[in-house]
Protein backbone atom coordinates (compact mmCIF):
# COMPACT_ATOMS: atom_id res chain seq x y z
CA UNK A 1 0.00 0.00 0.00
CA UNK A 2 1.08 3.64 -0.92
CA UNK A 3 0.64 6.66 1.31
CA UNK A 4 1.04 10.37 0.77
CA UNK A 5 0.75 12.90 3.69
CA UNK A 6 -1.03 16.18 3.88
CA UNK A 7 0.01 19.50 5.61
CA UNK A 8 -2.44 22.04 6.13
CA UNK A 9 -0.72 25.01 7.92
CA UNK A 10 -3.44 26.69 9.01
CA UNK A 11 -3.62 30.07 11.36
CA UNK A 12 -4.92 27.83 14.84
CA UNK A 13 -2.62 24.79 14.18
CA UNK A 14 -0.94 22.54 12.20
CA UNK A 15 -3.06 19.57 10.85
CA UNK A 16 -1.26 16.22 9.41
CA UNK A 17 -2.50 13.78 7.78
CA UNK A 18 -1.29 10.14 6.12
CA UNK A 19 -3.84 9.02 3.54
CA UNK A 20 -3.40 5.53 1.60
CA UNK A 21 -4.44 4.81 -1.84
CA UNK A 22 -7.87 4.14 -1.40
CA UNK A 23 -8.19 7.61 0.01
CA UNK A 24 -8.80 6.40 3.91
CA UNK A 25 -6.60 8.82 6.23
CA UNK A 26 -5.14 6.59 8.12
CA UNK A 27 -3.28 8.91 10.92
CA UNK A 28 -4.03 12.26 11.88
CA UNK A 29 -1.94 15.01 14.14
CA UNK A 30 -2.64 18.18 15.20
CA UNK A 31 -0.56 21.07 16.66
CA UNK A 32 -1.47 24.37 17.93
CA UNK A 33 0.71 27.64 18.03
CA UNK A 34 -0.37 30.84 19.01
CA UNK A 35 -1.29 34.46 17.46
CA UNK A 36 0.86 37.44 18.34
CA UNK A 37 -1.10 40.69 18.25
CA UNK A 38 0.70 43.29 19.84
CA UNK A 39 -1.54 46.55 19.09
CA UNK A 40 -4.85 46.53 17.50
CA UNK A 41 -5.24 45.18 14.03
CA UNK A 42 -1.71 43.83 14.02
CA UNK A 43 -1.58 39.88 13.53
CA UNK A 44 1.74 37.65 13.55
CA UNK A 45 3.33 34.29 14.24
CA UNK A 46 6.73 33.12 14.60
CA UNK A 47 8.01 31.00 11.22
CA UNK A 48 10.04 29.49 13.72
CA UNK A 49 7.21 27.66 15.68
CA UNK A 50 5.46 26.63 12.23
CA UNK A 51 8.36 24.34 11.09
CA UNK A 52 9.02 22.89 15.34
CA UNK A 53 5.25 22.11 15.20
CA UNK A 54 5.32 20.43 11.74
CA UNK A 55 8.49 18.52 13.10
CA UNK A 56 7.10 17.44 16.39
CA UNK A 57 3.55 16.71 14.34
CA UNK A 58 5.39 14.20 11.54
CA UNK A 59 7.11 12.51 13.98
CA UNK A 60 4.58 11.69 16.10
CA UNK A 61 2.76 10.76 12.85
CA UNK A 62 5.04 8.38 11.75
CA UNK A 63 5.53 6.86 15.37
CA UNK A 64 2.20 5.99 15.11
CA UNK A 65 2.45 4.55 11.70
CA UNK A 66 2.48 1.05 11.21
CA UNK A 67 3.87 0.69 7.72
CA UNK A 68 7.24 1.42 6.00
CA UNK A 69 8.01 4.84 5.99
CA UNK A 70 9.31 4.57 2.12
CA UNK A 71 5.78 3.78 1.08
CA UNK A 72 5.15 6.67 1.79
CA UNK A 73 5.67 8.45 -1.81
CA UNK A 74 4.80 11.98 -1.27
CA UNK A 75 4.35 15.36 1.28
CA UNK A 76 2.35 18.06 -0.43
CA UNK A 77 0.83 21.52 1.88
CA UNK A 78 -1.99 23.43 2.32
CA UNK A 79 -1.18 26.78 3.62
CA UNK A 80 -2.42 30.15 5.32
CA UNK A 81 -2.85 32.77 2.46
CA UNK A 82 -1.20 36.06 2.08
CA UNK A 83 1.81 35.87 5.15
CA UNK A 84 4.55 37.97 4.89
CA UNK A 85 7.92 35.93 5.67
CA UNK A 86 11.36 37.61 4.88
CA UNK A 87 14.01 36.21 4.44
CA UNK A 88 17.95 37.98 4.07
CA UNK A 89 20.49 36.71 1.99
CA UNK A 90 21.41 33.50 4.00
CA UNK A 91 17.78 32.84 3.84
CA UNK A 92 17.21 33.79 7.81
CA UNK A 93 13.59 34.91 8.88
CA UNK A 94 14.42 38.88 9.30
CA UNK A 95 11.21 39.46 11.47
CA UNK A 96 7.63 37.92 12.33
CA UNK A 97 5.48 37.23 9.90
CA UNK A 98 2.75 39.29 9.27
CA UNK A 99 -0.76 37.32 8.30
CA UNK A 100 -3.71 37.49 6.56
CA UNK A 101 -5.79 38.84 8.90
CA UNK A 102 -3.61 41.78 10.00
CA UNK A 103 -4.93 45.31 8.96
CA UNK A 104 -2.03 47.38 10.05
CA UNK A 105 -2.04 48.06 6.14
CA UNK A 106 -4.66 50.91 5.42
CA UNK A 107 -2.29 53.74 3.99
CA UNK A 108 -0.28 51.37 2.23
CA UNK A 109 -3.26 49.90 -0.03
CA UNK A 110 -4.30 53.51 -0.71
CA UNK A 111 -0.46 53.68 -2.03
CA UNK A 112 -1.42 50.98 -4.07
CA UNK A 113 -4.22 52.67 -5.75
CA UNK A 114 -2.14 56.06 -6.38
CA UNK A 115 0.54 54.43 -7.44
CA UNK A 116 -0.91 51.43 -9.86
CA UNK A 117 -4.81 52.84 -10.24
CA UNK A 118 -7.61 50.75 -9.31
CA UNK A 119 -8.79 49.83 -12.90
CA UNK A 120 -4.82 48.83 -13.52
CA UNK A 121 -4.80 47.05 -10.71
CA UNK A 122 -7.93 44.79 -11.16
CA UNK A 123 -6.61 43.92 -14.72
CA UNK A 124 -3.38 42.79 -13.59
CA UNK A 125 -4.02 41.10 -10.25
CA UNK A 126 -8.35 40.78 -10.59
CA UNK A 127 -8.15 42.10 -7.00
CA UNK A 128 -8.68 45.01 -4.92
CA UNK A 129 -5.80 46.45 -2.59
CA UNK A 130 -6.82 45.20 0.97
CA UNK A 131 -5.13 45.14 3.73
CA UNK A 132 -4.63 41.33 4.35
CA UNK A 133 -3.35 40.55 0.73
CA UNK A 134 0.89 40.79 0.92
CA UNK A 135 1.72 43.31 -1.36
CA UNK A 136 0.79 46.19 1.08
CA UNK A 137 2.55 44.80 3.86
CA UNK A 138 5.89 44.54 1.87
CA UNK A 139 5.04 48.71 1.36
CA UNK A 140 4.67 48.64 5.44
CA UNK A 141 8.10 46.97 5.94
CA UNK A 142 10.08 49.15 3.54
CA UNK A 143 8.30 51.96 4.70
CA UNK A 144 8.27 51.37 8.99
CA UNK A 145 11.33 49.24 8.64
CA UNK A 146 13.55 50.36 6.21
CA UNK A 147 16.95 49.12 7.72
CA UNK A 148 15.24 45.56 8.26
CA UNK A 149 13.77 45.90 4.46
CA UNK A 150 17.37 46.68 2.83
CA UNK A 151 18.55 43.27 4.14
CA UNK A 152 15.42 40.96 2.20
CA UNK A 153 16.49 39.07 -0.52
CA UNK A 154 12.94 36.80 -1.33
CA UNK A 155 9.87 36.69 0.71
CA UNK A 156 7.59 33.59 0.74
CA UNK A 157 4.39 32.78 1.75
CA UNK A 158 3.66 30.67 5.09
CA UNK A 159 3.57 27.29 3.88
CA UNK A 160 6.32 28.14 1.09
CA UNK A 161 8.57 29.27 4.10
CA UNK A 162 7.74 25.69 5.75
CA UNK A 163 8.44 23.78 2.35
CA UNK A 164 11.67 25.67 1.99
CA UNK A 165 12.71 24.32 5.67
CA UNK A 166 11.76 20.77 4.49
CA UNK A 167 13.54 20.34 1.07
CA UNK A 168 16.47 23.32 1.48
CA UNK A 169 14.43 24.95 -1.96
CA UNK A 170 13.25 28.38 -2.46
CA UNK A 171 9.51 28.39 -4.89
CA UNK A 172 6.03 29.66 -4.66
CA UNK A 173 3.01 28.17 -6.57
CA UNK A 174 0.38 30.15 -8.49
CA UNK A 175 -2.45 29.88 -6.39
CA UNK A 176 -0.71 31.09 -3.35
CA UNK A 177 0.62 34.10 -5.41
CA UNK A 178 -2.32 34.69 -6.45
CA UNK A 179 -2.85 36.21 -2.70
CA UNK A 180 -0.21 38.56 -3.38
CA UNK A 181 -1.49 41.37 -5.56
CA UNK A 182 2.38 41.21 -7.32
CA UNK A 183 0.89 38.25 -10.15
CA UNK A 184 -0.68 38.71 -13.43
CA UNK A 185 -2.82 35.99 -12.27
CA UNK A 186 -4.15 35.48 -15.96
CA UNK A 187 -0.98 35.31 -17.64
CA UNK A 188 0.63 33.31 -14.56
CA UNK A 189 3.61 35.34 -13.94
CA UNK A 190 5.04 37.99 -11.63
CA UNK A 191 4.18 41.57 -12.60
CA UNK A 192 7.28 43.58 -14.08
CA UNK A 193 4.94 46.53 -13.87
CA UNK A 194 4.11 46.69 -10.23
CA UNK A 195 7.33 45.72 -9.15
CA UNK A 196 8.31 48.54 -10.84
CA UNK A 197 6.38 51.39 -9.69
CA UNK A 198 7.27 50.15 -5.82
CA UNK A 199 10.75 49.79 -7.25
CA UNK A 200 10.65 46.37 -5.56
CA UNK A 201 13.32 44.27 -6.90
CA UNK A 202 11.73 41.67 -8.96
CA UNK A 203 14.45 38.68 -7.83
CA UNK A 204 12.47 39.38 -4.29
CA UNK A 205 9.63 37.28 -5.89
CA UNK A 206 10.24 33.76 -5.89
CA UNK A 207 10.21 31.21 -8.83
CA UNK A 208 6.45 30.05 -9.51
CA UNK A 209 5.63 26.48 -10.08
CA UNK A 210 2.19 24.55 -10.37
CA UNK A 211 0.89 23.27 -7.14
CA UNK A 212 1.34 19.27 -8.60
CA UNK A 213 4.56 19.94 -8.92
CA UNK A 214 7.37 17.96 -7.62
CA UNK A 215 10.46 20.45 -6.35
CA UNK A 216 12.49 18.21 -4.48
CA UNK A 217 12.78 15.28 -1.39
CA UNK A 218 13.35 15.93 2.28
CA UNK A 219 16.93 17.16 3.87
CA UNK A 220 18.11 14.33 4.90
CA UNK A 221 17.96 16.81 8.80
CA UNK A 222 14.44 17.14 8.20
CA UNK A 223 13.96 13.02 7.52
CA UNK A 224 16.55 12.24 10.28
CA UNK A 225 14.37 14.57 12.75
CA UNK A 226 10.78 13.12 11.77
CA UNK A 227 11.50 9.20 10.67
CA UNK A 228 10.41 9.83 7.25
CA UNK A 229 12.94 8.66 4.32
CA UNK A 230 15.06 11.56 2.52
CA UNK A 231 13.28 9.52 -1.10
CA UNK A 232 9.88 11.58 0.54
CA UNK A 233 8.65 13.49 -2.55
CA UNK A 234 7.57 16.69 -1.83
CA UNK A 235 5.27 18.52 -4.16
CA UNK A 236 4.73 22.25 -4.23
CA UNK A 237 0.77 22.24 -2.62
CA UNK A 238 -1.59 25.03 -2.50
CA UNK A 239 -3.26 28.04 -0.78
CA UNK A 240 -5.56 26.73 1.81
CA UNK A 241 -8.65 28.13 0.06
CA UNK A 242 -7.20 26.32 -3.25
CA UNK A 243 -6.69 23.18 -1.63
CA UNK A 244 -9.83 22.96 0.23
CA UNK A 245 -11.87 23.36 -2.79
CA UNK A 246 -10.00 20.52 -4.32
CA UNK A 247 -10.00 18.22 -0.92
CA UNK A 248 -14.06 19.31 -1.49
CA UNK A 249 -13.78 18.27 -4.91
CA UNK A 250 -14.48 21.99 -5.97
CA UNK A 251 -13.21 21.20 -9.67
CA UNK A 252 -15.57 21.64 -12.43
CA UNK A 253 -17.85 24.54 -13.13
CA UNK A 254 -21.07 25.30 -11.24
CA UNK A 255 -19.43 23.54 -7.73
CA UNK A 256 -18.98 25.95 -4.01
CA UNK A 257 -17.34 25.82 -1.20
CA UNK A 258 -18.13 27.10 2.27
CA UNK A 259 -14.94 27.00 4.62
CA UNK A 260 -15.44 27.66 8.10
CA UNK A 261 -11.69 27.76 9.51
CA UNK A 262 -10.28 30.85 11.57
CA UNK A 263 -11.49 32.99 8.46
CA UNK A 264 -15.26 31.85 6.28
CA UNK A 265 -15.04 31.78 3.04
CA UNK A 266 -17.20 31.47 0.19
CA UNK A 267 -15.56 29.93 -2.94
CA UNK A 268 -17.08 29.20 -6.49
CA UNK A 269 -14.85 27.48 -9.20
CA UNK A 270 -14.39 29.63 -12.50
CA UNK A 271 -12.73 27.93 -15.72
CA UNK A 272 -12.08 31.14 -17.16
CA UNK A 273 -9.83 34.26 -15.94
CA UNK A 274 -11.66 36.89 -17.85
CA UNK A 275 -15.19 37.39 -15.71
CA UNK A 276 -15.58 40.63 -14.37
CA UNK A 277 -16.85 41.18 -10.47
CA UNK A 278 -15.16 44.47 -10.23
CA UNK A 279 -13.30 43.61 -7.60
CA UNK A 280 -16.09 42.44 -5.00
CA UNK A 281 -14.82 39.22 -4.72
CA UNK A 282 -11.33 37.68 -4.59
CA UNK A 283 -10.33 36.28 -8.31
CA UNK A 284 -7.37 33.64 -7.69
CA UNK A 285 -5.65 31.16 -9.61
CA UNK A 286 -6.69 27.44 -8.62
CA UNK A 287 -4.43 24.28 -7.41
CA UNK A 288 -5.77 22.86 -10.31
CA UNK A 289 -3.68 23.44 -13.27
CA UNK A 290 -5.22 26.42 -15.19
CA UNK A 291 -8.27 26.61 -13.59
CA UNK A 292 -9.35 29.70 -10.86
CA UNK A 293 -12.18 30.47 -8.26
CA UNK A 294 -13.63 33.59 -6.95
CA UNK A 295 -13.78 33.97 -3.40
CA UNK A 296 -15.65 36.29 -0.52
CA UNK A 297 -13.95 36.14 2.89
CA UNK A 298 -15.40 36.17 6.30
CA UNK A 299 -12.04 37.75 8.48
CA UNK A 300 -13.47 36.40 11.68
CA UNK A 301 -15.61 33.35 11.09
CA UNK A 302 -14.11 30.28 13.36
CA UNK A 303 -12.24 32.99 14.98
CA UNK A 304 -15.62 35.05 16.39
CA UNK A 305 -16.74 31.53 18.04
CA UNK A 306 -13.44 30.52 19.31
CA UNK A 307 -12.92 34.12 20.53
CA UNK A 308 -16.58 33.78 22.13
CA UNK A 309 -15.42 30.74 24.26
CA UNK A 310 -12.40 32.11 25.28
CA UNK A 311 -13.38 35.23 26.96
CA UNK A 312 -16.60 33.24 28.52
CA UNK A 313 -16.01 29.80 28.23
CA UNK A 314 -12.58 29.41 28.60
CA UNK A 315 -13.02 25.94 30.57
CA UNK A 316 -15.40 24.32 27.88
CA UNK A 317 -15.30 22.94 24.56
CA UNK A 318 -16.79 23.49 21.70
CA UNK A 319 -18.64 20.55 21.91
CA UNK A 320 -20.29 21.61 25.29
CA UNK A 321 -20.24 25.52 24.23
CA UNK A 322 -22.99 24.48 21.43
CA UNK A 323 -24.53 21.77 23.50
CA UNK A 324 -28.37 22.61 23.73
CA UNK A 325 -28.56 25.47 20.66
CA UNK A 326 -30.73 23.56 18.48
CA UNK A 327 -33.22 24.34 21.18
CA UNK A 328 -32.75 27.83 20.75
CA UNK A 329 -35.14 29.19 18.07
CA UNK A 330 -34.38 30.77 14.83
CA UNK A 331 -33.07 34.19 15.79
CA UNK A 332 -31.57 33.36 18.85
CA UNK A 333 -34.00 34.99 20.73
CA UNK A 334 -33.67 38.81 19.48
CA UNK A 335 -30.22 38.62 19.32
CA UNK A 336 -28.02 39.69 16.11
CA UNK A 337 -24.57 39.16 15.83
CA UNK A 338 -21.73 40.67 12.94
CA UNK A 339 -18.51 39.04 13.50
CA UNK A 340 -15.96 42.44 12.59
CA UNK A 341 -13.82 41.47 15.74
CA UNK A 342 -11.16 41.93 13.06
CA UNK A 343 -12.66 44.22 10.77
CA UNK A 344 -13.85 43.06 7.41
CA UNK A 345 -13.80 41.90 3.55
CA UNK A 346 -16.30 40.58 1.92
CA UNK A 347 -18.68 42.70 1.04
CA UNK A 348 -17.48 45.44 3.05
CA UNK A 349 -14.03 45.89 3.04
CA UNK A 350 -12.99 47.87 6.03
CA UNK A 351 -10.70 47.70 8.50
CA UNK A 352 -12.23 50.23 11.34
CA UNK A 353 -15.50 48.37 11.97
CA UNK A 354 -15.61 46.16 14.97
CA UNK A 355 -18.03 43.29 16.23
CA UNK A 356 -21.78 44.11 17.77
CA UNK A 357 -24.41 42.13 19.84
CA UNK A 358 -27.35 44.23 18.96
CA UNK A 359 -30.97 43.52 21.21
CA UNK A 360 -29.12 41.94 24.22
CA UNK A 361 -31.73 41.87 27.23
CA UNK A 362 -31.92 40.29 30.63
CA UNK A 363 -33.49 36.95 29.47
CA UNK A 364 -30.95 35.85 27.34
CA UNK A 365 -28.54 33.21 28.12
CA UNK A 366 -24.91 31.87 26.94
CA UNK A 367 -27.02 29.48 24.48
CA UNK A 368 -28.98 32.28 23.04
CA UNK A 369 -25.08 34.51 22.79
CA UNK A 370 -23.73 31.05 21.03
CA UNK A 371 -25.97 30.58 18.55
CA UNK A 372 -26.24 34.13 17.99
CA UNK A 373 -22.78 33.95 17.34
CA UNK A 374 -23.23 31.16 14.90
CA UNK A 375 -26.06 33.05 12.84
CA UNK A 376 -23.59 36.13 12.71
CA UNK A 377 -21.34 34.29 11.17
CA UNK A 378 -23.06 32.64 8.57
CA UNK A 379 -24.60 35.82 7.82
CA UNK A 380 -21.81 37.06 6.79
CA UNK A 381 -20.95 34.54 4.56
CA UNK A 382 -24.62 34.39 2.83
CA UNK A 383 -23.34 38.29 1.83
CA UNK A 384 -20.45 36.48 -0.95
CA UNK A 385 -23.42 33.89 -2.13
CA UNK A 386 -25.24 36.97 -2.43
CA UNK A 387 -23.14 38.37 -4.51
CA UNK A 388 -22.06 35.22 -6.43
CA UNK A 389 -26.10 34.74 -7.43
CA UNK A 390 -26.82 38.33 -7.97
CA UNK A 391 -23.44 37.93 -10.79
CA UNK A 392 -25.99 34.89 -12.18
CA UNK A 393 -24.67 32.03 -10.55
CA UNK A 394 -27.51 29.22 -9.59
CA UNK A 395 -26.00 27.79 -5.92
CA UNK A 396 -28.14 25.23 -5.01
CA UNK A 397 -25.54 22.66 -2.97
CA UNK A 398 -22.33 23.78 -1.09
CA UNK A 399 -20.50 21.58 0.46
CA UNK A 400 -19.07 22.58 3.67
CA UNK A 401 -15.45 21.93 5.16
CA UNK A 402 -13.34 23.49 8.36
CA UNK A 403 -13.58 23.59 12.18
CA UNK A 404 -16.83 24.56 11.61
CA UNK A 405 -18.45 21.64 9.71
CA UNK A 406 -18.39 19.78 12.67
CA UNK A 407 -21.36 20.99 14.64
CA UNK A 408 -24.57 19.86 12.87
CA UNK A 409 -26.91 22.60 14.23
CA UNK A 410 -24.42 24.54 12.51
CA UNK A 411 -24.75 22.62 9.07
CA UNK A 412 -28.51 23.05 9.49
CA UNK A 413 -28.20 26.82 9.95
CA UNK A 414 -25.98 27.52 7.24
CA UNK A 415 -28.49 25.08 4.52
CA UNK A 416 -31.48 27.61 5.82
CA UNK A 417 -29.53 30.83 5.65
CA UNK A 418 -28.06 30.26 2.60
CA UNK A 419 -31.24 28.50 1.51
CA UNK A 420 -28.89 25.55 -0.74
CA UNK A 421 -28.48 22.24 -0.02
CA UNK A 422 -25.35 21.88 2.81
CA UNK A 423 -23.34 18.30 2.06
CA UNK A 424 -21.09 17.47 5.04
CA UNK A 425 -17.98 15.48 3.95
CA UNK A 426 -16.88 12.11 6.23
CA UNK A 427 -13.21 14.13 7.08
CA UNK A 428 -14.05 18.48 7.60
CA UNK A 429 -10.19 18.73 6.67
CA UNK A 430 -10.96 19.66 3.26
CA UNK A 431 -7.40 21.39 2.90
CA UNK A 432 -5.30 19.18 4.23
CA UNK A 433 -7.49 16.38 2.05
CA UNK A 434 -6.64 18.48 -1.02
CA UNK A 435 -2.68 18.87 -0.05
CA UNK A 436 -2.15 15.21 -0.30
CA UNK A 437 -4.51 14.87 -3.32
CA UNK A 438 -2.30 17.08 -5.08
CA UNK A 439 0.55 14.81 -3.46
CA UNK A 440 -0.96 11.73 -4.69
CA UNK A 441 -1.41 13.52 -8.40
CA UNK A 442 2.12 14.72 -8.54
CA UNK A 443 3.07 11.30 -7.39
CA UNK A 444 1.65 9.68 -10.60
CA UNK A 445 -1.34 7.72 -8.60
CA UNK A 446 -3.86 8.78 -11.55
CA UNK A 447 -3.77 11.08 -14.90
CA UNK A 448 -6.26 13.60 -13.41
CA UNK A 449 -6.77 15.41 -10.38
CA UNK A 450 -10.67 14.72 -10.40
CA UNK A 451 -9.64 11.00 -10.41
CA UNK A 452 -8.04 11.22 -7.35
CA UNK A 453 -10.50 13.32 -5.86
CA UNK A 454 -13.57 10.93 -6.43
CA UNK A 455 -11.39 8.40 -4.57
CA UNK A 456 -10.67 10.82 -1.66
CA UNK A 457 -13.71 13.21 -1.14
CA UNK A 458 -16.55 11.20 0.85
CA UNK A 459 -19.88 12.97 1.41
CA UNK A 460 -21.54 12.05 5.06
CA UNK A 461 -24.57 13.63 5.00
CA UNK A 462 -26.67 16.61 3.25
CA UNK A 463 -28.86 18.84 4.84
CA UNK A 464 -32.14 20.43 3.25
CA UNK A 465 -33.13 23.86 3.73
CA UNK A 466 -36.50 24.27 6.08
CA UNK A 467 -38.99 26.32 4.34
CA UNK A 468 -40.27 28.41 7.36
CA UNK A 469 -36.29 28.56 8.91
CA UNK A 470 -35.79 29.82 5.17
CA UNK A 471 -37.99 32.90 5.54
CA UNK A 472 -37.26 33.65 9.23
CA UNK A 473 -33.73 33.85 8.34
CA UNK A 474 -34.60 36.19 4.98
CA UNK A 475 -36.12 39.18 6.96
CA UNK A 476 -33.41 38.33 9.73
CA UNK A 477 -30.78 38.77 7.17
CA UNK A 478 -31.68 42.24 6.21
CA UNK A 479 -31.77 43.10 10.19
CA UNK A 480 -27.98 41.98 9.64
CA UNK A 481 -27.09 44.14 6.63
CA UNK A 482 -28.41 46.91 8.47
CA UNK A 483 -26.28 46.53 11.41
CA UNK A 484 -23.57 47.53 9.27
CA UNK A 485 -24.68 50.49 8.04
CA UNK A 486 -25.66 51.45 11.58
CA UNK A 487 -22.34 50.89 13.35
CA UNK A 488 -19.80 51.98 10.73
CA UNK A 489 -19.71 55.83 12.18
CA UNK A 490 -20.25 54.54 15.37
CA UNK A 491 -17.02 52.61 15.30
CA UNK A 492 -14.90 55.04 13.76
CA UNK A 493 -15.57 57.42 16.60
CA UNK A 494 -14.49 54.68 18.69
CA UNK A 495 -11.46 53.95 17.06
CA UNK A 496 -8.78 56.26 18.87
CA UNK A 497 -9.36 54.73 22.00
CA UNK A 498 -8.49 51.32 20.57
CA UNK A 499 -4.98 49.28 21.77
N1 LIG B 1 -16.69 21.13 17.56
C1 LIG B 1 -16.75 22.29 16.89
N2 LIG B 1 -17.94 22.81 16.55
C2 LIG B 1 -18.03 23.97 15.86
N3 LIG B 1 -16.96 24.70 15.49
C3 LIG B 1 -15.76 24.23 15.80
C4 LIG B 1 -15.57 23.01 16.52
N4 LIG B 1 -14.24 22.82 16.67
C5 LIG B 1 -13.63 23.88 16.07
N5 LIG B 1 -14.54 24.73 15.56
C6 LIG B 1 -14.29 25.99 14.83
O1 LIG B 1 -13.30 25.73 13.85
C7 LIG B 1 -12.28 26.73 13.88
C8 LIG B 1 -10.95 26.10 13.48
O2 LIG B 1 -11.10 25.52 12.21
P1 LIG B 1 -9.85 25.04 11.35
O3 LIG B 1 -10.42 24.63 10.03
O4 LIG B 1 -9.11 24.03 12.14
O5 LIG B 1 -9.03 26.43 11.29
P2 LIG B 1 -7.63 26.93 10.69
O6 LIG B 1 -7.41 26.19 9.39
O7 LIG B 1 -7.83 28.40 10.51
O8 LIG B 1 -6.55 26.65 11.70
C9 LIG B 1 -12.29 27.26 15.31
O9 LIG B 1 -11.93 28.62 15.32
C10 LIG B 1 -13.74 27.05 15.77
O10 LIG B 1 -14.48 28.21 15.60
O1 LIG C 1 -7.08 35.37 3.91
C1 LIG C 1 -7.63 34.33 3.61
C2 LIG C 1 -8.13 34.11 2.23
O2 LIG C 1 -8.00 35.22 1.39
C3 LIG C 1 -7.80 33.26 4.64
O3 LIG C 1 -8.72 32.30 4.25
C4 LIG C 1 -6.48 32.63 4.99
O4 LIG C 1 -6.07 31.84 3.89
C5 LIG C 1 -6.51 31.87 6.31
O5 LIG C 1 -7.28 30.74 6.33
P1 LIG C 1 -7.70 29.86 7.62
O6 LIG C 1 -6.51 29.72 8.50
O7 LIG C 1 -8.82 30.55 8.25
O8 LIG C 1 -8.13 28.55 7.01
Amino acid sequence: MKYVIGIDLGTSAVKLILINQTGTIVEEVSKSYPLIHEKSGYSEQEPEQWVEKTREGLAELVNKFNGNVTDIEGISYSGQMHGLVLLDESHSVLRNAILWNDVRTTAQCKQIYDVVGKERLLDITKNPALEGFTLPKILWVKENEPELFAKASVFLLPKDYLRYRMTGKIHSEYSDAAGTLLLNVGEKKWSTEICQLFELNEELCPPLVESHECVGTLTDEFAHQTGLSPETKVFAGGADNACGAIGAGILTEGTTLCSVGTSGVVLSYEERNDRDFAGKVHYFNHGKENAFYTMGVTLAAGYSLSWFKEVFAEHESFEQLLDGIDEVPVGANGLLFTPYLAGERTPHADPTIRASFIGMEGAHTKKDFARAVLEGITFSLHESIEIFRESGKVIEQITSIGGGAKNETWLQIQADIFNAKVVKLQSEQGPGIGAAILAAYGAGWSSTLQEIADLFVQQANVYEPIAENVEKYKELFSLYQDVYKQTKELNEGLSKFRR
